[in-house]
C-alpha cells in the first residue's frame, strides 16, 4: 500500500518548457550581477568555494568561476553549487513578479486530494530544495507549499544513484514498497526501483510528444490523474 509520494519536479509537476525557457535563461542573466553583490555573503561564498573544487578554477579568479557557472548553465549540469545559487537568484525574479512558476493544473489538483487522503507528500529534484519552495509557492495555481512534508535535492545525492533513494528513505522512516516515486526521467526510476520504491514515469504530451515507451516495462502516466487511476485506487 502506498503511502508516501515522491515527486521530480521538471517533466513531472511543472514544464520543461518553463524551467528552459523561463528559469534557466533569468539565471544566466542575472549570475554575473548577482554574485558580484553578493560574493561575500557566506552562502554565496561557500557556494563558491564548490565551484572552484568542482572546476579545478582558482578561487580568487571571479571570472573563471563565472564563465564556469555559465557553461553548466548552458549544459544543463545538475551540479550542487549552481544548483544552490539559482535558487537564490529565482529568489529575487519571483520576489520582483518577474514570473510566476508553472505547474501542471492535474498535477495541483491531485496534490491536493492525495495530500487530504492523507498521503504524504515529498519532493525530490536536481533544483535546490530553496527553488523547490519557491516554484511551488509562487505557482500559477497558488501556494502548493502545505501539501508537502519535505523536500530533497542533490545533497542527498544525484537523482540516478541508488544510493540517493536509500538516503531519502531513511529520513522518511517508512519501507520502500510504501513509497511511489514520480520521474519524467526512466535512469531516475531505474535507480529508486533499485532500493525497491515503486515507480511512475510520466510522460506529458507537451513535453515528450508521443513517448510512451518504457525498457522496464513500468507504468506510465500521461498526467496525475492516471497516476491515479493506475497506482493509487485500493
Ligand atoms: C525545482 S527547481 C528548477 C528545476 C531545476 O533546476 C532542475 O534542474 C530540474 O531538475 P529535476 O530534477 O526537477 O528534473
Ligand atoms: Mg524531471
Amino acid at each position: 500500500m502506498i503511502r508516501v509520494i515522491l515527486t521530480d519536479v521538471e517533466g513531472t509537476t511543472t514544464s520543461i518548457s518553463f524551467v528552459h525557457e523561463v528559469l534557466f535563461p533569468y539565471a544566466a542573466e542575472h549570475l554575473d550581477e548577482f554574485i558580484r553583490a553578493h560574493q561575500y555573503e557566506a552562502a554565496v561564498s561557500a557556494a563558491l568555494d564548490s565551484v572552484a573544487q568542482e572546476s579545478g578554477c582558482k578561487r580568487d579568479d571571479l571570472d573563471s568561476l563565472l564563465a564556469s557557472l555559465q557553461g553548466w548553465i548552458r549544459e544543463d549540469r545538475k551540479v550542487t553549487p549552481l544548483k544552490l545559487l539559482q535558487g537564490m537568484i529565482w529568489r529575487h525574479g519571483y520576489e520582483r513578479g518577474d514570473f510566476q512558476s508553472h505547474v501542471y493544473e492535474d498535477a495541483a489538483d491531485y496534490l491536493r486530494r492525495w495530500h487530504d487522503r492523507g498521503l504524504r507528500l515529498f519532493v525530490y529534484s536536481s533544483g535546490s530544495v530553496e527553488a523547490q519552495k519557491l516554484i511551488f509557492t509562487h505557482s500559477i495555481a497558488g501556494d502548493l507549499t502545505p501539501f508537502f512534508s519535505d523536500y530533497f535535492d542533490t545533497r542527498v545525492g544525484g537523482k540516478k544513484e541508488a544510493e540517493s533513494y536509500r538516503n531519502i528513505l531513511e529520513h522518511l522512516g517508512v519501507e520502500p514498497s510504501h513509497v511511489l516515486f514520480l520521474s519524467d526521467v526512466a535512469a531516475e526510476l531505474d535507480a529508486a526501483e533499485d532500493v525497491g520504491l515503486r515507480t511512475c514515469l510520466l510522460a506529458r504530451a507537451e513535453d515528450s510528444p508521443g513517448s510512451t515507451m518504457d525498457a522496464r516495462d513500468r507504468p506510465v502516466a500521461r498526467d496525475f490523474s492516471e497516476v491515479d487511476r493506475l497506482l493509487l485506487q485500493d
